[in-house]
Parts: structure tokens; sequence; C-alpha cells
């Protein structure tokens, strides 16, 4: 997950189930930029009923990544809804893959920084075996986690590696518990950016 926007400031990747949404929410509150979740995006498609959202379900469900094209048309519409309003954009959950984040910058603009959380594949796993309970999420299964994790490994991990050539990427280690020190690494490096 990044941030894109005209002031630019930071970006945050994380692994499934590591706390993005969560970390994003603390972020808004304290930055006040607009929080854009594509993994909420597409839900709220499959939610909607429409023929392309039944096509999305059954990819998600089964924790494959959607066509490029159209989780990027739904992020770009959603930033354009909101451009006057916007202080920024956190856009969380994308790209899932390096091919994402060249379209992003080509259709879009490129990211100024990019925060990498890395959490341990137990702590994810079993976050999101509780969020399981009461989310209602097909997707938080034990089958489709262990997907979604294979997938973050092999798709997403590329991605730091993409952004680190151009020096954006600044990494934390979230392997406590304690979300208090990803908020005091957050302030030192959104206060650190131009
Ligand atoms: N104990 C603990 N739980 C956390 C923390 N951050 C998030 N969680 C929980 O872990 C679960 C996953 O958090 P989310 O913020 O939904 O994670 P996400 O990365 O957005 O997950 P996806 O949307 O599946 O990618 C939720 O039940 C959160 O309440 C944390 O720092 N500590
Ligand atoms: N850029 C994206 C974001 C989400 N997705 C799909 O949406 C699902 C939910 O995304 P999410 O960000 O809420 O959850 P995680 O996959 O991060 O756990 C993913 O498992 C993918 O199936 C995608 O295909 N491409
Ligand atoms: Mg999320």
């Amino acid at each position: 997950m990044y941030c894109i926007f005209d002031q630019i400031n930071a970006a945050l990747v994380r692994g499934p189930g590591s706390g993005k949404g969560t970390q994003c929410e603390k972020i808004v509150a304290k930055y006040g930029y607009t929080h854009l979740s594509s993994g909420d995006l597409l839900r709220a498609e499959v939610a909607s009923g429409s023929e392309r959202g039944k096509q999305l379900q059954a990819i998600m469900q089964k924790g494959e990544l959607v066509p490029l094209d159209t989780v990027l048309d739904m992020i770009k519409e959603a930033m354009i809804a909101k451009a006057d309003v916007s202080k920024g954009y956190l856009i969380d959950g994308y790209p899932r893959e390096v091919k994402q984040g060249e379209e992003f910058e080509k259709k879009i603009g490129a990211p100024a920084l990019l925060l990498y959380v890395d959490a341990k594949a137990e702590t994810m796993v079993k976050r999101l075996m509780k969020r399981g309970e009461t989310s209602g999420r097909a997707d938080d299964n034990e089958e489709t986690i262990k997907k979604r994790l294979d997938l973050y490994y092999k798709a997403t991990e590329p991605v730091i590696a993409y952004y680190e050539k151009c020096s954006i990427v600044r990494k934390v280690s979230r392997n406590t518990e304690r979300n208090m020190m990803l908020q005091s690494n957050m302030t030192s490096v959104l206060s650190l950016t131009p």
C-alpha cells in the first residue's frame, strides 16, 4: 500500500492480515489522508451484485489476484472522486506485483515514500483466523489465507525490492504486538518527507 498525491508523503506495504487497514485508520486520524483500500473497493463491487462483482468474488475467495486494469481503474476512479477534497491518498493493498506498480506510475503517478512493515507469517495467519470469526469475509479461512500469504511472498514482496531501487522504502519491523512502535516510526518517517 502506498500514498500517491500531490504533497507526496509516506507509503506502507504489508502482508495479508498484517494490519494495513488498522494502521491506515490511525494514519488517517493523525494526518488526514484519504484511505483507499483496494480490497474494500473490490468488496463493494462484489456487494453491489453486478456481473463484474460476481466475477471478482470468484477470484477473491480463492485468494488470487483480480485483473490489473480492473483494480487500477477502481482506484483511479476513487481518487478522482476525492481529488478536490483530498490532502493525499493512502493506497492500501496495491500494488500486489511489480507490474501493478509500473502501471500505476504510468496512469496516475509515482509514490514518494514506501514504508515496508513486515510481520511474521504466523502472526498474520493468527490475526486473520481471529478476524474470520466475525469479519464475514469469504477469504478469511485457513485455506485461502495460506494462498494469500503464498501470493504475497511470491508476487508482492518483489515490489519492495523494486521501490528500494529508487530508495523510497523505509523498513519497520512489526513483529511485536505493540502498534505504538509503528506509530512513532510513522511520525518520524512522515516528518522526514518533503
Ligand atoms: N494484536 C494485534 N492485532 C492487530 C494489529 N493490527 C491489526 N490487528 C488485527 O489483525 C486483523 C487484521 O488487521 P487488518 O488491519 O484488517 O489487516 P489488513 O492487512 O488490512 O488485512 P487484509 O485486508 O486482509 O489485507 C484485524 O482483526 C485487526 O484487528 C496489532 O498491531 N496487534
Ligand atoms: N490490488 C489488489 C487488492 C486486492 N485483491 C484481491 O482482494 C482480496 C482482498 O484484498 P485485501 O487487501 O483486503 O486483503 P489481503 O489480500 O491483503 O489479505 C485479495 O486477496 C485479492 O484476491 C487483488 O486481487 N488485487
Ligand atoms: Mg485490509
